[in-house]
């Protein structure tokens, strides 16, 4: 059975009880409690230990995402670093992503008399009213990044009413980070090869309160950065929070559109998919019940080779002529990047790393940081624009150089 990537999602007893110390850190810190949190551990993973320790919540002064991986690269170990960074083969399509931004040049708008106080930032999206478009993009473990793990990332985003999205491969329960903050979420989903355990965690979400469900339909392969093979794997190994200690679960790498029909089936939840790169398919997922597509990469840890999301993004908003909303990620390091791609067709945009690395050096605060610098740097864009909207941004803002 080939899974998605080298998780092992939840696994052996000898990962288990090092996961599990990890655990009682960060419940200790969080003030809340995994599922692997009631396993003491006898046998620890030290090293998962140091940085979980490290956590503090702190307002970050955020220049760029840059100077903010320089500075979160010094609290990782090195192998939970190249884990998180690199992308996958030659990493065509990470390089892709920052590379691409530079198709599309603005077409400032002067003398528009736009208040830059007044430009509005909102939009709905599958029913909420949020008041900025940066979601929090689903990301595996955030207990690798600080001791609060996702309890922090929901709070930091919950601070500015930004959705976040929780991964099913999240360090605390999901019915933990539900509770965590008020904000808007939408729940992740890997499916498992047993129907059952898939099941049974969209019910979960569902009675959590999340408002939606998104399919990650791309992650089919193994992910893994050569760089990350080299240091041996070894980033520490964390519990994941949804799943009892000992309970394994294996990634579904057989998809079809037949799986966004059973999970129509499952829930009432409105239904995202994520890895979406064709006009095709993102056809394919609307007529399959999706209430929204997210064009993806996977921030270049699936198939190398792929083209960079902000490449594809205008074909694919011809298709959909707006029937569904369109979220978009991967390599999203600036307002600048963030006007370009709403002005091509997304309604909203996704962002990991950045905010990981906020995580990593301000919990919850650097969250909400790294959140205002995208907030910051997309106003004055608009403002070059000359519009008092993003809903007023479109084709017209951008052209190719
Ligand atoms: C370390 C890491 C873990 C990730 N885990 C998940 C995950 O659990 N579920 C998921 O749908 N996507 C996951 N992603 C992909 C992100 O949702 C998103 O597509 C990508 O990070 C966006 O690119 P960016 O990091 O350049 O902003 C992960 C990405 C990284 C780098
Ligand atoms: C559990 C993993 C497959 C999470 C993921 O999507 C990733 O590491 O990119």
């Amino acid at each position: 059975m080939s899974n998605a990537y080298d998780t092992e999602l939840s696994s052996s007893r000898r990962d288990m009880l090092k996961l599990a110390g990890v655990g009682v850190a960060a419940a200790a810190l969080a003030s809340t409690a995994t599922n692997a949190a009631a396993q003491v551990p006898e046998e620890a993973d030290t090293e998962a230990l140091s940085i979980m320790r490290k956590g503090i919540d702190r307002t970050l002064d955020v220049i760029n995402i840059d100077l903010l991986e320089e500075a979160a690269q010094k609290i990782y170990p090195e192998g939970a670093y190249a884990f998180i960074r690199n992308g996958s083969g030659k990493q065509w399509t990470l390089n892709e992503n920052q590379r691409a931004w530079g198709d599309y040049v603005f077409t400032p708008n002067r003398m528009s008399g736009v208040v830059r106080d007044n430009i509005d930032l909102s939009v709905e999206l599958l029913g909420l009213q949020l008041p900025h478009p940066f979601i929090v993009t689903p990301f595996g473990s955030h207990g690798l990044h600080h001791p609060a793990a996702e309890i922090a990332t929901v709070t930091g985003a919950g601070r500015s009413g930004g959705l976040a999205c929780v991964s099913s491969a999240s360090t605390a329960s999901m019915e933990d980070i539900a509770t965590a903050s008020d904000g808007a979420k939408f729940f992740q989903i890997y499916l498992d090869v047993d129907p059952g355990i898939t099941r049974e965690l969209l019910q979960r979400a569902k009675d959590s309160g999340f408002h939606a469900i998104i399919l990650t339909v791309d992650a089919i392969g193994q992910g893994s950065s050569d760089e990350y093979v080299r240091l041996g794997r070894s980033r520490p190994w964390l519990p994941y929070g949804n799943f009892a200690p000992g309970q394994s679960t294996r990634f579904k790498t057989d998809l079809s559109w037949s799986d966004v029909e059973m999970i129509r089936e499952a829930t009432d939840l409105p239904v995202v998919v994520k890895g979406i790169t064709r006009p095709e398919d993102a056809r394919a997922a609307v007529e399959a019940g999706a209430g929204a597509v997210q064009v993806s990469n996977h921030g270049g840890r699936a198939l190398d080779g792929t083209p960079a999301s902000i490449t594809v993004l205008p074909a694919i908003a011809d298709t959909l002529q707006g029937d569904v909303p369109i979220i978009l990620d991967s390599g999203i390091r600036r307002g600048t990047d963030v006007v370009k791609a709403l002005a091509l067709g997304a309604d909203a945009v996704a962002i990991g790393r950045p905010v990981m690395y906020g995580l990593c050096l301000g919990g919850a605060s650097g969250v909400d940081s790294v959140i205002s610098y995208f907030h910051r740097e997309t106003v004055d864009t608009t403002l070059h624009c000359g519009v008092d909207a993003i809903s007023k941004l479109g084709s017209s803002h951008v052209r190719k150089p």
